[in-house]
């Protein structure tokens, strides 16, 4: 009797013990990424900078900090794997619609279409893009290392409200100023016959994306806005489940 309670408890302790290092594990892979991504967004929005000081222009900019970006909004992929392994507490369909317009911007509108590189809509959501994520990123990295500066929860919990409204318009204008180029070219478009017999269109793939920010945008929102009254007036809020 005695010996299986022990048992019981050493069980119990290993389980704590294993509970604990995976989540040191978690805490300290955390850190690192989101120091990392900091550390990318602040290289970006300095590039960003001294391009236009020097140049005086935003034409070329894109080009200049092209790789770079499609590097580091790349890797937030990993995002929805923390959300799927339950590293962070965060919805991965939220997180995932967020990360894969994102990739969707970068690769197959403005990495895709040189013809538009040059929008100021491009830079619009660039620039919102990078405030946005230096703020999230450091939020995320002093919240982890327990020394929050309040302005730095204040912004990322305040910011957005502008922000996210703003880097929508860029994006969906950017988009717009690509259709004609997608229609013009048929790239990325598949026209019967062809020995699939399948047939796709990217240009009114395009339309039914520009579409789809009309119901996903304000759940993305809503959801900031939720988690603003949680973090910053300790609201109690109870999330729908996936
Ligand atoms: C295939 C084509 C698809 C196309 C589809 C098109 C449709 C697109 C529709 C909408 C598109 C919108 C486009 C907008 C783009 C822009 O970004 S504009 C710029 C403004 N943007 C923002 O302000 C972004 C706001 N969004 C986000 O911050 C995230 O994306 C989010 C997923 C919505 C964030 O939500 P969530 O993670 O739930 O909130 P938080 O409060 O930040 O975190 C919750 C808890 O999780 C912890 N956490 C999360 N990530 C990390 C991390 N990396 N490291 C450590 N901890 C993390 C966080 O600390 C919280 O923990 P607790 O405090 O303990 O709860």
């Amino acid at each position: 009797m005695a010996s299986s309670e022990e048992d019981g408890t050493v069980e119990e302790k290993e389980n704590n013990n294993k509970r604990r290092t995976k989540s040191a594990v978690a805490t300290a892979w955390l850190t690192f990424y989101n120091i990392a991504m900091t550390a990318g967004w602040l290289v970006l929005a300095i590039a960003m900078m001294r391009f236009y000081i020097q140049k005086g222009t935003h034409k070329g900019l894109y080009r200049s900090i092209a790789r770079t970006l499609k590097f580091f909004q790349t890797f937030a992929l990993l995002e929805v794997g923390h959300c799927a392994i339950g590293i962070v507490r965060t919805s991965v369909i939220v997180t995932g619609v967020q990360v894969c317009s994102r990739i969707f911007m970068v690769w197959f509108i403005t990495n895709s279409i040189r013809q538009i590189q040059n929008e100021e809509s491009v830079i619009l959501f660039l620039v919102v893009w990078t405030v946005t994520e230096i703020t999230r990123y450091s939020y995320y990295t002093f919240n982890l290392l327990h020394h929050l500066p309040y302005f730095i929860k204040w912004a990322r919990y305040n910011l957005f409200i502008v922000l996210y409204p703003l880097g929508v318009v860029g994006e969906l204008l950017t988009i717009y100023a690509a259709l004609p180029f997608v229609r013009r070219s048929g790239m990325y478009s598949m026209r019967l016959p062809n020995k699939y017999n399948v047939s796709f269109d990217y240009y009114y793939c395009l339309i039914i994306v520009m579409l789809s920010y009309i119901p996903l945008f304000p759940q993305l929102f809503f959801h900031m806005l939720r988690q603003r009254r949680r973090v910053l007036h300790g609201e109690v809020i109870v999330e729908k489940d996936d």
